[in-house]
């Protein structure tokens, strides 16, 4: 072999230069895709091959040769390559970042015990009997199957309780029958501890990988294997597992398409819902989108037939969706925080001998401690937002930056006694409704009281078994859980999400109050949801009380064409932050006027303070830009992005964030 073949391109998670040359040494012959260990600065790094070269640009003396090939794991594949590529394309990352986001942090090392090879895959085998679908599930496992070895997106439109698992599950049959892997996406695998075993039930002969944050690396590791190796041709797993490798796709399936976990928030900000469509469509196979109350985006898709339809509108076990009421809180005025209207209801639920649900936004006692003498409240020194009164613990904690104080005896600014707790908290409801309610078993389900892990699991395990009459929590509780016990559902205080200034908030309240409002009277006894409500004629709630998605979907719909929001434009947001006040926002100063240098298709605001001013010490800022298209923004983002990199700036953090969830 001639000397000039024998250099390759391998990416490394480094900022901003993705990939960089190196000479192979004599005895080694990695192909594309291989991930090798190569040595960097004083250090070794694991990095993939991208490319082998006839010649590099850097000078001979300088190249380095790579140290090792890493033998225990097969190359990654050319799709998932054009995955990671695309990835770092659209949303303008290094792809060092998405190649090393997508390993498990085991192979990310480059010293480390040899792993054990993935386990050769084993015959087909068996597929436990599930209930007879019914007409409306045989239909749309109909529109599924309609089209299996193409490019094939189905919106899956089904109210709670309506068996879309059901068709997810034999879907799955399906894509394994033609010996195919499925991958299953979730919203978050620990909230569901049930669907890991329905989905094993279902499938008592294959390996079954559930990724989930409490596996140890070495597990990770494992996992990550038998889904490249074929052997595992189930993954179950949240966002994340959309990059995962994988030997023989045949199916991916996206369960509440809607849910906001689906966008990371940080370094990679991607969409794992969108990143599915888009494998779904290289790969040409079929993708499920499900869910009760689909994205804007994923239900004009559905409209406007890009994506198929199918639609589930009855419950499968044939009982009826709750009632749904408002609870006029300027009438039935709630003392510590619940009204009359909701106690008598609990109340009668307890004598019957079933379960309620009471959904709280907030963890903690009270959002906020205030001094009725002189005003004062309880504002944390590094964000823009109030400190949550903890009283179990004595603590002030503030739940952006992690602060924690003790409660103050007196008030700190005028020394006076009557500090008292405002709004309710989880905590504080649990409290109230065990002074109401004596007798009552009550378990409390947030962040805080599931910190230890398993403790989830314990408190639904005590649900299912009975052991629970009234479950307090916050959105935690709304997804996918399944209580035949469960007739009550109320909502506390969901007002504040109707005047949001983001965009998307109406549309993330309607969600949640739907989704949480489904967990009632799933099975034989009838179901009940209770808003508690200052706005008892908003359309919103209205909507929700008719179970009318289309027609809050089309009123919405309407609201974001006039206001030219997605998904009838498209959004990318730089946002900056800095220590210093005025230094992020100058800095977006600047990078408008940069932008508009060569925005000619797009549309540059003006900076402006993010909703959350301040957090940790950081002041925040940000700038949005929109386009009538994809075609025209992404171009312009490239652009701006290496123009704004080229700045170097030092003082201000910033990041650009392509199809932004939150505002
Ligand atoms: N064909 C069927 N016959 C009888 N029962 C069924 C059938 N399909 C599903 N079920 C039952 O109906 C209930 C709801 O089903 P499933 O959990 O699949 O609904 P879902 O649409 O995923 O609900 P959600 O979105 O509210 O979590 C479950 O108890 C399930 O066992
Ligand atoms: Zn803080």
């Amino acid at each position: 072999m001639g000397n000039e073949r024998r250099i390759v391109q391998v990416c490394l998670d480094v900022p901003l230069v993705a990939t960089f040359d190196f000479r192979v040494p004599e005895g080694l012959d990695p192909e594309v895709g291989n991930l090798v260990v190569v040595p960097f600065g004083r250090t070794r790094k694991v990095g993939v091959v991208t490319g082998r070269i006839a010649r590099s640009e850097i000078a001979p003396e300088k190249l380095r040769d790579i140290e090792s090939v890493v033998a225990d794991v097969a190359p990654l594949g050319r799709d998932e390559l054009d995955l990671y590529r695309f990835c770092a394309n659209y949303y303008l990352r290094p792809l060092g970042e998405v190649i090393a986001a997508s390993l498990p942090p085991r192979l990310r090392q480059a010293r480390r015990r040899k792993l054990a090879p993935a386990a050769p895959a084993t015959a087909r085998g068996p597929i436990a009997e599930g209930p007879p679908p019914t007409a409306e599930q045989e239909a749309a496992l109909a529109t599924v199957l309609a089209s299996f070895d193409r490019f094939h997106p189905v919106l899956l439109e089904g109210i709670t309780g309506s068996g879309k698992t059901e068709v997810y599950l034999r879907a799955i049959a399906e894509a394994l029958a033609r010996g195919r892997q499925a991958l299953y996406l979730v919203p978050e695998i620990g909230l569901t501890p049930q669907l890991e075993s329905r989905v094993r039930g279902r499938f008592p002969g294959e390996a079954v990988i559930a990724a989930h944050s409490h596996r140890s690396e070495g597990e990770r590791a494992q996992a990550w294997l038998a889904a490249q190796s074929g052997t595992a041709r189930i993954v179950l797993g949240t966002r994340l597992a959309v990059l995962s490798p994988f030997a023989d796709l045949g199916l991916i399936i996206v369960d509440e398409e809607h849910d906001a976990s689906y966008k990371q928030q940080e370094g990679l900000r991607y969409s794992a819902r969108d990143v599915a469509v888009r494998r779904a469509q290289s790969l040409g196979i079929p993708v499920i989108l499900g869910s009760a109350t689909p994205s804007l985006e994923s239900y004009t898709n559905a409209r406007d037939k890009r994506y198929a339809h199918a639609k589930l509108a009855q419950r499968a076990t044939g009982a009826a969706l709750p009632v749904v009421r408002m609870i006029d809180t300027r009438v039935d005025k709630p003392v510590d925080g619940i009204s009359r209207a909701m106690r008598d209801a609990v109340a009668a639920r307890l004598e019957r001998g079933e379960q309620s649900l009471i959904f709280v936004n907030r963890r903690g006692f009270a959002p906020v401690l205030y001094c009725r003498d002189c005003a004062w409240h309880s504002t944390c020194k590094r964000c823009s937002a109030n400190l949550v009164l903890h009283l179990n613990s004595g603590e002030m904690r503030c739940h952006h930056c992690g602060f924690l104080g003790r409660v103050p005896p007196r008030c700190p600014k005028c020394g006076g006694m009557d500090l008292a707790p405002v709004g309710q908290g989880t905590q504080r409801v649990e409290e109230s409704l065990q002074a109401l309610f004596p007798k009552a078993r009550i378990a409390r389900v947030d962040r805080d009281s599931t910190a230890r892990k398993g403790a989830l699991k314990e408190v639904l395990d005590r649900v299912h078994a009975s052991e629970v009459d009234i479950l307090v929590g916050t959105q935690m509780l709304a997804k996918g859980h399944d209580y035949p016990g469960l007739t009550l559902v109320v909502a506390l205080d969901s007002d504040s999400a109707l005047f949001s200034a983001d965009f998307r908030a109406s549309e993330r309240l309607f969600a949640q109050l739907v989704q949480v409002g489904g967990r009632a009277g799933r099975a034989a006894l009838a179901g009940e949801v209770l808003i508690q409500t200052d706005f008892p004629t908003h359309p919103l709630y209205a909507a929700v009380a008719r179970n009318d998605f289309a027609a809050f979907a089309e009123e919405t719909l309407t609201e974001r064409r006039a206001a030219g929001f997605p998904p009838y434009a498209h959004l990318a947001l730089l946002r900056a932050e800095s220590k210093k006040a005025g230094e992020a926002e100058e800095f977006l100063e600047s990078a408008a006027r940069l932008a508009k240098r060569f925005a000619s298709r797009v549309e540059i605001f003006d900076p402006v303070p993010a909703r959350m001013a301040r957090k940790a010490g950081f002041e925040r800022a940000q700038l949005l830009v929109r386009a009538k298209s994809r075609a025209a923004l992404q171009p312009f983002l490239r652009e701006w992005k290496s123009a704004l990199d080229a700045k170097a700036e030092r003082r201000v953090r910033w990041t650009l964030d392509v199809d932004p969830q939150e505002l």
